[in-house]
């Protein structure tokens, strides 16, 4: 085998909950994540040189080991000293900076092709633990599927898979830095957090308004009063229809649940009618798994 194409999944936060701070920063969160049928390209070839070289079609991102997919080839190759190089194309279709671990996305891929490219023979788990390192959101961009995740992210539990739905996905014209929202967070009480029980409940009877009704994000809080756009966008798609609306991970992006199709375009066409952003996209629930 010399290369293989991926398909990077963006998530969803049905659920994320921040139970307390550690010492070095990071949070214990309780969160559900949903992979969706939105993804970027992700190509790796061998090369016979040494080195990684990685293109991409969004001109803004780097190339080097700022670019996490980069950082994740460079972890294996490391590792298991290949001497054989790899050439990583991405055609990224996931907004950036979004909340929606496109970036993790791409570093799951990396890790998850190269094992067979190159016949590491990593088993899943082997993989998550040196996932983690890249981010938070890794393990669960390597597992994908509908997963209760805790600790800071990667301690994952498999959860029944997420009824079928429509989800519109907007995403407002702004940048949200996850560390920052993170931060801002530890000066606020946190007065309500989500019904995740209600959601896991929601998920085991195959009751999608339980699970919708149940939803919520405490990173919300934070990210809402400094970009007023996202909770207009929310009542656009609630007005619309949506059984639930909410943002997702740290934001800005905020996902839309819909029984119809017709529903959610009505959405899509009104937020970009109103001028609240033009990256809206309807799409679905996807629950493949990776074992
Ligand atoms: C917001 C979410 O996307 C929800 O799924 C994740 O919790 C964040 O996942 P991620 O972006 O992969 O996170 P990382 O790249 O590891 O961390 C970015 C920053 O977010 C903060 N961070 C992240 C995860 C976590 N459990 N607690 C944190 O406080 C840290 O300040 C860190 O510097
Ligand atoms: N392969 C990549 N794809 C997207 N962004 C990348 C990538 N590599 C590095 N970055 C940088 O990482 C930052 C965050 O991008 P990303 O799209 O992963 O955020 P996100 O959707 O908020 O992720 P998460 O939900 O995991 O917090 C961007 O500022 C971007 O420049």
């Amino acid at each position: 085998m010399n290369q293989i194409e991926l398909k990077a999944l963006a998530k969803i936060n049905l659920g994320l909950d921040v139970l307390g701070r550690r010492e070095n920063g990071y949070h214990d969160v309780r969160m559900v994540m949903q992979s969706i049928y939105l993804y970027d390209e992700v190509k790796i070839a061998k090369k016979k040189e040494p080195g990684i070289t990685l293109t991409t079609n969004l001109k803004f991102l780097p190339t080097g080991d700022g670019n996490i997919a980069y950082k994740a080839a460079q972890l294996l190759m490391d590792e298991f000293d290949l001497k054989e190089g790899v050439q990583i194309t991405l055609n990224k279709h996931i907004p950036v900076a979004a909340g929606l671990a496109g970036g993790s996305s791409n570093a799951a891929a990396v890790l998850f092709g190269m094992n067979r490219l190159f016949g590491l023979r990593l088993t899943q788990q082997e993989l998550m633990n040196r996932g983690v390192k890249l981010g938070a959101d890794v393990p669960y961009c390597i597992m994908r599927g509908t997963v209760l995740a805790e600790g800071i992210g990667e301690e994952l539990s498999v959860l029944p898979a997420m009824p079928k739905c429509t989800v519109l996905i907007a995403k407002p014209p702004i940048s949200v830095s996850t560390k920052m929202v993170y931060e801002a967070l530890d000066s606020k009480e946190i007065v309500e957090h989500p019904d995740i029980d209600g959601i896991l409940e929601g998920l085991r009877k195959g009751d999608l308004h339980k699970v919708a009704d149940s939803m919520g994000n405490v990173l919300e809080d934070v990210t809402i009063p400094m970009h007023p756009v996202i909770a207009d966008i929310k009542q656009v798609m609630q007005d619309c229809g949506a059984i639930g609306a909410m943002m997702s991970g740290s934001g800005p992006t905020v996902f839309g649940l819909f029984e119809n199709r017709a529903s959610a375009r009505e959405a899509q066409k009104m937020i970009r009618d109103k001028g609240l952003t033009r990256q809206a996209y309807v799409t679905n629930i996807h629950n493949v798994r990776r074992k």
